[in-house]
């Protein structure tokens, strides 16, 4: 037997291991098992180099809890250990035995990165660890390693086991006891092993097998906790559609929608990296917040927290990315500023740019099918990130009114003749809703304009975006101010109001108009448009939309948000409230005339509501 004092640099390591390098104890079982994983990886090379005789089918990772003696207990028939090892990998800390390896058997097999102190995140939750290893090399003997926390070790040869692998016994401490609970592992294991890629028995499950004679027996088998070849480290070529949406369903089970559509990640330079990214049928803000993009390295789960490490809005999409270069416990923001993190997002926003763009071009029926569930993911890519901005002029959709789909450049194409003003800009005029906004757009429409409907909450930002882009578009809701100027009446001094009546209205117009709220403006309109219309300054509204949307760049308190009124004074009704010679009738034509506008732009509520409706039943 042998005793020593466990070699750190800083004098004690266990104290600081158990209280600031991992918050989260339960990570334990994530270190344990990638460790086993990367032992039985390693003699999988072995075998495959011919250096070792054993069947690779034989691999396995098992998980055994005894609840009475508070232990449990990571064993492998991996690669085992040598008295020397241990002293040199265990004793040693913070040397890691797996760059050493790496360096021998490099390109041979990938093998679980580097994960810092792991073996020693063990004890967060044991008050006694031990090793009990035999190398898969015949004349080495076994050997049993103890430590109870402190820096002291005990070593020993043993006799048993002969066969090659490893077996931690963790003495779990009376404040990890959830550790020693069966459904509480197995929730662990699913949640950090669930595509480890070897696998992780935890007890056994009944099957039912037909014998030869087709009678149905009950029979014992492992309970493979795991799925140890999850589809995207497959090539895509071989995988089927199916298996995808099968995929999808494992890593979300609450998810009732299938996919859209997916990614299927695969590089090798200058960084690895595979994954799966699949496009969700977005149905509300919960499911978005809950199933989020899971990042593994070598099948081993980190975290699906990629705030900062793919752009904001791939954070829409669902799926895995799984790269060996992304380093793991190490801080968010340290994560945020590593390179090959900034490399594979910009690798990533480029694969999904392309694959939109490919499946715009080559199916573009389907593509425009899909594009309502997808645009908002789109939308939101193309104002945060401007990289995809240019990428996805090529393939993001404007549908027009009649519902056809646009790119932006062939909609201009299409637009160039009927919305073009003389100075060569275009008037891009777009509804948001083609039943709140109908006489809008039924007045643009027989002007001969053509109207695009751009319903998305995104919508104000995303055409700031594009107008800086393309300086000849000016794009008008059809509801915007833009629309007095093309409603005017082009022959001159058609008005059948007196100069007089025209001050006389204004006077009474205003006694009746709270001028807080609104802008009165008398406007030469031609006799088809309304009395009186309500219009909202484009920009000003554009901005409210985008302070709504969380940008608060822009205080709407320093806008001035009033609504503009048009008074149509070429309409026979605004005469009549002229003649009108009695006081508060002429007052009431006013006041509802008003509510009726205000009614349509949704803006009449409350009591002022309930009055309108009182006074119009009464009318009737
Ligand atoms: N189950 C095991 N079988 C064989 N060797 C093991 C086993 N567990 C640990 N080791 C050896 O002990 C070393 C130290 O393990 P530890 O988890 O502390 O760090 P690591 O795995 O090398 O590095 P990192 O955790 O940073 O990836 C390993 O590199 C490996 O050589």
């Amino acid at each position: 037997m042998e005793k020593g004092k466990i070699k750190v640099t800083a004098e004690d390591i266990f104290p600081v291991i158990k209280k600031f390098l991992y918050s989260d104890h339960e990570i334990f079982i994530r270190e344990l098992v990638s460790n086993a994983t990367d032992a039985i990886l390693k003699l999988k090379t072995l075998i495959s180099l011919g250096k070792v005789k054993k069947k690779i089918n034989d691999l396995i990772i098992e998980i055994i809890l005894n609840k009475e003696n508070k232990i449990l207990k990571i064993i492998d028939n991996g690669i085992g250990m040598t008295k020397k090892e241990v002293d040199k990998y265990i004793n040693k800390i913070a040397f890691s035995g797996a760059e050493e390896f790496l360096k021998k058997y490099k390109n041979k097999k990938s093998l679980i990165g580097n994960f810092g102190l792991g073996f020693y995140s063990s004890f967060m939750v044991s008050d006694k660890v031990e090793i009990i290893s035999k190398s898969y090399k015949d004349y080495e003997s076994a050997i049993h390693w103890i430590c109870d926390g402190s820096t002291n070790f005990y070593l020993k040869k043993i006799d048993t086991p002969t066969k090659s692998g490893t077996e931690i016994i963790l003495h779990i401490n009376d404040s990890s006891k959830e550790f020693l609970e069966e459904n509480r592992i197995k929730e662990l294991l699913i949640k950090y092993c669930k595509f480890m890629p070897i696998p992780i028995k935890i007890g056994e499950r009944e099957e039912i097998k037909k014998n030869k004679n087709g009678i149905e027996k009950k029979i014992k088998v492992n309970n493979i906790i795991n799925n140890p070849s999850p589809i995207w480290i497959k090539n895509p070529i071989n995988v089927k559609d199916e298996e995808y949406i099968n995929f999808y369903k494992e890593l979300y089970p609450m998810q009732i929608e299938n996919p859209l559509f997916w990614i299927h990640l695969n590089i090798d330079h200058p960084f690895k990296l595979t994954g799966v990214l699949f496009f969700p049928k977005i149905r509300n803000q919960i499911e978005i917040q809950r199933d989020k993009i899971q990042l593994y390295q070598n099948q081993v789960y980190v975290t699906d927290n990629l705030e900062g490490i793919v752009p904001d809005f791939l954070n829409f999409l669902k799926g895995v990315i799984d790269s060996p270069d992304i380093p793991l416990n190490v801080s968010r923001s340290y994560l945020q500023s590593d390179s090959s993190v900034k490399k594979i997002s910009g690798y990533i926003t480029r694969k999904v740019a392309d694959k939109l763009e490919n499946m715009c071009k080559n199916n573009r029926e389907d593509f425009e099918k899909k594009w309502e569930d997808i645009k908002i993911i789109i939308e939101y890519g193309m104002i945060s990130d401007p990289n995809f901005y240019s990428k996805a002029k090529k393939f993001a959709l404007y549908p027009d009114i009649n519902k056809k789909y646009f790119i932006l450049e062939e909609y201009i194409e299409h637009i160039k003749n009927t919305n073009k003003l003389k100075n060569n800009k275009i008037l891009c005029f777009y509804t948001s809703n083609l039943e709140n906004q109908n006489y809008y757009i039924q007045t643009i429409k027989n002007k001969g304009y053509k109207i695009l409907l751009l319903d998305s909450p995104l919508v104000g930002h995303l055409l700031q975006k594009i107008e800086m882009d393309y300086k000849n578009l000016n794009f008008y809701r059809v509801d915007s101010d833009k629309i007095n100027k093309i409603l005017k009446n082009e022959k001159k001094n058609i008005s059948n109001l007196s100069e007089n009546e025209i001050i006389f209205l204004k006077k009474i117009l205003n006694q009746n108009i709270d001028k807080e709220k609104f802008l009165i403006k008398i406007e030469d309109l031609d006799d088809s448009s309304l009395p009186f219309i309500i219009t909202i300054p484009e920009f000003i509204r554009r901005m409210k939309e985008i302070s709504m949307t969380g940008n608060n760049m822009f205080n709407i308190k320093n806008f001035n948000s009033k609504y503009n009124i048009i008074v149509n004074k070429n309409h026979k009704f605004i005469k009549k409230i002229i003649n009108e010679k009695d006081l508060n009738i002429q007052k009431k034509m006013i006041k509802n005339s008003l509510n009726l506008i205000m009614l349509s732009q949704n803006l009449l509520k409350g009591k002022e509501l309930t009055d309108f409706m009182y006074q119009s039943f009464e009318n009737i």
